[in-house]
């Protein structure tokens, strides 16, 4: 038996994916950028094994069996991932014909608009690769054809994936923009408001804003070039400001077209909007643009912040959204806040904030799940074998 256990960090994108060119090759119809978050806090961990008795491909999704040989996108990945070995001829570890078991589990909730798709489908690229013994750029190609974002996620830092120009994907890639070291005080604070299963998937909304809506055509030509090459010039120069401003933007503008969507696709709720609303509220206060927020395909907000200014933010939240749990390590998870992550702790800037001319909004209390505090980080990781998921004497989930 031949077995092999990686990690793959979730990325949220600041400039948004949403329309497809080509459905199944899994083309977009702009180019988009993200941020990899660290597997510290938030990952997808995998486990391939491949030996001489299994009878068919089976995985296991946290927990419970799924369907493998009938999901075509996994059967996608897998056939393009024997290609590559076979191209590579002599060097096969273990003959192509060998079945495969795989387990994953992700730690943090699965479709709810937290990009498990994309922390999973590149997981799964990179473990069988490395079951393989693949080593090959192309590998965001085929992570791709897994679920669009999931390239994104084959590397560490800011990443940007190009649309690409030719009809059969091969260079619709992603490529690094720059490391997590490039700027390794950029935290991100995730507000879950809901981390049940949404109703309109990513993949299903995109297709039919494609079919219906007007305005997506103006941002995927006039929109996102733009805005791609100026947040680009802003990482690269660590200017948060401008970082911070366009990632609002931008995600106000992929909600919009969700809207301009028939009949229309609604990921925001009232929650979202409130902490729209106190983002803008605390950044006029500071007189700065400290804080930006952005939204996926659901109602949970990730928000960028510097790491100096996360205990002033989330002094901020509390204030703002009010909650039960607010002192306990099971509300804010993650990243430890130096002491102040407690709502009765030293003041703050969100105090002086609150003690001058500015308040922020409040809300009525719990409306906020959980928050995780994480922030920028590496791209996949190999694990050693005490790590396996699977028991290699049954070839079963442990
Ligand atoms: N660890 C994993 N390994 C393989 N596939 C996974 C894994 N995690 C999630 N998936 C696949 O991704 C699907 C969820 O994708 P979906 O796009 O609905 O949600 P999401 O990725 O959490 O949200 P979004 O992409 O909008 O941020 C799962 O049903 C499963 O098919
Ligand atoms: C809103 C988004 O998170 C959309 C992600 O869409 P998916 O990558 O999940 O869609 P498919 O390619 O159909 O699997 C924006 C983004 O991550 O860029």
């Amino acid at each position: 038996m031949f077995i092999e256990t990686c990690i793959a960090p979730v990325n949220i994108a600041l400039i948004k994916y949403w329309g497809k060119r080509d459905e199944e090759l899994i083309l977009p119809i702009n180019d988009s950028l993200s941020m990899t978050l660290s597997t510290d806090e938030m990952c997808a961990k995998t486990t391939a094994s491949a030996c001489s008795t299994y009878k068919e491909h089976r995985m296991w999704l946290n927990g419970e069996e799924v369907p493998f040989e009938d999901n075509p996108r996994a059967m996608r990945c897998l056939k393009a991932l024997q290609r590559l070995a076979l191209a590579k001829g002599e060097s096969l570890k273990f003959p192509l014909e060998w079945k495969l078991h795989i387990v994953s589990r992700n730690n943090f909730p699965t479709a709810a608009g937290l990009a498990s798709s994309a922390a999973g489908y590149a997981c799964l690229v990179y473990t069988l690769a490395t079951l393989y013994g693949i080593q090959d750029e192309e590998l965001t190609a085929i992570a791709r054809q897994g679920s669009g974002s999931a390239c994104r996620s084959l590397h560490g830092g800011f990443v940007r994936w190009h649309k690409g120009e030719a009809s059969d994907g091969s260079d619709s890639i992603a490529l690094p923009v720059v490391t997590s070291a490039h700027w390794p005080n950029m935290h991100v604070l995730i507000l879950v408001v809901n981390d049940s299963r949404k109703k309109t998937s990513s993949t299903k909304g995109m297709q039919r804003a494609v079919e219906t809506s007007d305005l997506i055509k103006y941002r995927a030509k006039q929109c996102v070039p733009q805005r791609i090459q100026a947040i680009t010039e802003a990482i690269k120069q660590r200017d948060f400001e401008t970082f911070a401003n366009i990632t609002m933007q931008d995600s106000n503008q992929f909600h919009a077209i969700a809207l301009d969507t028939f009949p229309p696709c609604v990921y925001m709720n009232d929650v979202s909007h409130a902490i729209v609303s106190f983002v803008h509220a605390y950044n006029a206060a500071v007189g700065l643009t400290r804080v930006a927020y952005t939204f996926d395909a659901g109602p949970n907000a990730c928000l960028y912040v510097l790491k100096e200014h996360v205990p002033s933010v989330l002094q901020a939240i509390h204030t703002s959204f009010p909650n039960d749990a607010a002192g306990s390590v099971e509300y804010v998870k993650g990243i430890p806040i130096d002491g102040t992550a407690s709502p009765s702790s030293t003041p703050t800037t969100a105090d002086a904030i609150l003690n001058g001319n500015f308040t922020l909004p409040t809300n009525e209390r719990n409306l906020l799940k959980y928050i995780i505090h994480t922030k920028v980080g590496l791209g996949p990781q190999r694990l050693t074998k005490t790590d396996s998921l699977l028991n290699p004497s049954t070839g079963l989930p442990y």
